[in-house]
């Protein structure tokens, strides 16, 4: 049975969809079956996996409010081994429909549940907020990765973080780990970035990766021509860096080939 994993902060820009999509590209070129679900209204994941959104039959809108099954939704991408559920604007109305719902908190865990003997894992890209959407995807998930931008206030909402996975926790979703912690956009010139490196593995003392993802120019491009890193610029920093975090995640999971 495949692992779900979110990756998630609430704080905005910090990395999230950098680490999905290139993290999620990486592990699948080693070989693994991934799905990446895209539950933020933005897209990014979306259109950083090279999906264009104006075409798709259904997205992750459809199996939230249940006009569709979630393997309606699933979209190959280009790239081996590497499936998307694309997300749309319209889930930016999701939350509010919803919210009148039953058992709204759990509708992408039961889709989810569907899918899971079908990959070895799934990362679901979170959108910056506490709503509903986001705790859909706490629910259904086995565990969070959390990218961690090395900037001022890295820290800054960190303990409302782990109060909002303590809650899910506690009501919603027992088993709810986290996976790990990803140093993001990190520039080796500048004190401020090591004293983040610091802060961040003295907060969550073992959780945090060795590798940590250098902030590189061309990890910014990638998504406008849909490409993950390692496809867009595999000699590039960024590419590097992500595939030796893939490397080291799936070390951890000990699911080495
Ligand atoms: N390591 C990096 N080096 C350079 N630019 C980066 C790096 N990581 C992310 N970026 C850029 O920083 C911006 C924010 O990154 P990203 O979209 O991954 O964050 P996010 O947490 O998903 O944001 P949001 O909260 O809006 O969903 C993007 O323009 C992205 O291209
Ligand atoms: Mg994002």
């Amino acid at each position: 049975m495949g692992k779900v994993i979110a990756v998630f902060n609430q704080k905005g820009g910090v990395g999230k969809t950098t680490t999905n999509v290139n993290l999620s590209a990486c592990i699948a070129e080693n070989g693994k079956k991934v799905c990446v679900i895209d539950i933020d209204p933005q897209g990014n994941t979306t259109s950083g996996l090279g999906v264009d959104k104006n075409i798709l039959e259904y997205t992750i809108y459809d199996i939230i409010i249940e006009e569709a099954n979630i393997k309606e939704a699933i979209v190959a991408t280009e790239y081996e081994n590497l499936h998307l559920i694309p997300s749309s604007v319209q889930l930016a109305g999701a939350e509010i429909e919803l919210t009148g719902m039953k058992n709204r908190e759990i509708k992408l865990k039961q889709a989810i549940d569907e899918i899971k003997n079908d990959y070895d894992y799934i990362f679901i890209d979170c959108p910056p907020s506490l709503g509903l959407l986001t705790i859909n995807s706490l629910a259904a998930v086995d565990s969070v990765l959390i990218p961690i931008q090395c900037e001022y206030y890295a820290l800054e909402g960190v303990s409302q973080l782990m109060n909002t996975i303590q809650l899910v926790k506690k009501n919603l979703n027992p088993n709810l780990e986290v996976q790990g912690v990803v140093l993001s956009m990190f520039d080796g010139r500048t004190n401020l970035s090591i004293q983040v490196v610091d802060e961040v593995k003295n907060y969550f003392k073992g959780k945090v990766y060795t590798t940590i993802i250098p902030r590189n120019v061309r990890l910014a491009e990638a998504p406008s021509f849909g490409q993950p890193i390692i496809y867009y610029d595999k000699k590039s920093k960024g590419a590097e860096a992500y595939a030796e975090l893939a490397e080291e995640f799936l070390y951890l999971e000990e699911d080495v080939i």
